[in-house]
């Protein structure tokens, strides 16, 4: 059984999942690889990341898929401006699930006519090229390479970007986008995989409403998990004394003294005065899962240090290696 069957669906009737559209985008992709659309689960497209927190949020869908990170890149930070719900906007969203998606990146757009044969396509005639931020991160030395100069449009993802491109009938548009966003929008390949890394790719966290539901998933036996044992993660985030020395320090000691090894660390401006910090600490463990009660501790400790922490989910690990 793949992640992709575990998740829930609320009753009878179809299951609706948010995702950032319009149809073809990397979160499109994530998202169908999980919830295959059929008579169970109803994929609705949303314009922004952050309307796939509103939708789940107003329990106009079950479930949302937002990209959080990318190997090449880096955080996106639209998903953790999500996350960290300074307005209080989200207090019953939890993340339930994450999903990884190789990720090659194509230059979409129409080919110049006299110009190369397919495969080696001119991009002389592009003047513009549309796409996500986190796609145009991931391209930088293609971009350097061969499309010096030319403008670079970030629009809300790269199935937007196939669709802004196809609207130029002059043909002087691009679009940085999947294989798929091809057909989607007729436009011709001018140039295949443009990523900078071929390892190039993207983890998407799935969320839902309701933070104290166990989301139902079973070990993925030997098609998904981490081969080492660790089944699954959990996301916290938390505010320090601004001016106490070793304020993070003493946080990330929690973890080590309960031995719970820590998979990824971000931080945002708090908003609450200038220079002061939000931490997001991920790390191997389940809320759900925790018969020596370390992860309880943890939370325990890192309350009593800090000026807010907020548990934000604890899921299925779902890397391989
Ligand atoms: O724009 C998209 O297609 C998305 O789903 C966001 C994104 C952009 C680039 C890489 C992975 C996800």
């Amino acid at each position: 059984m793949t992640a992709a069957q575990k998740m829930e669906g609320g009753g009878g009737g179809r299951n609706k999942v948010a995702y950032l559209g319009p149809v073809a985008s990397y979160s499109h992709q994530a998202t169908k690889s999980v919830f295959s659309p059929d008579q169970k689960w109803e994929l609705e497209p949303t314009v922004t990341i952050k309307e796939v927190f509103d939708v789940v949020q107003a329990g106009d869908a079950d479930y949302g898929v937002i990209p959080f990170e990318n190997s090449t890149h880096g955080t996106v930070i639209f998903t953790l401006n999500g996350l960290a719900d300074r307005a209080g906007s989200y207090a019953d969203l939890a993340v339930c699930g994450e999903i990884y998606l190789d990720v090659h990146h194509f230059l979409l757009g129409r080919r110049c006519f006299g110009g190369a044969a397919a495969g080696d396509a001119s991009l002389k005639h592009i003047e513009r090229v549309y796409s996500h931020p986190q796609a145009f991160g991931q391209t930088a030395a293609f971009f350097a390479k061969h499309l010096r100069g030319v403008d670079t449009i970030d629009v809300t993802s790269t199935s937007k970007a196939a669709e802004l491109a196809a609207a130029d009938t002059t043909g002087k548009s691009a679009a940085v986008a999947g294989e798929i966003a091809a057909e989607t929008y007729a436009l011709d390949v001018l140039a295949a995989s443009i990523e900078d890394r071929d390892d190039n790719t993207t983890r998407f966290f799935v969320i839902r409403k309701g933070k104290e539901r166990q989301e139902q998933q079973e070990s993925s036996g030997k098609e998904g998990g981490d081969p080492y044992g660790n089944k699954h993660k959990s996301l916290l985030s938390f505010t320090v004394p601004h001016r106490t020395p070793g304020a993070l320090a003493d946080v990330l000691g929690f973890f080590k003294s309960r031995s719970l090894n820590l998979t990824s660390i971000n931080s945002l401006p708090s908003l609450l005065e200038p220079f002061h910090y939000l931490f997001f600490v991920e790390f191997e463990g389940s809320r759900f899962d925790d018969p020596e009660g370390r992860v309880k501790a943890v939370f325990e400790d890192v309350e009593r240090a800090a000026l807010r922490s907020t548990w934000l989910g604890s899921w299925e690990n779902q890397r391989r290696r």
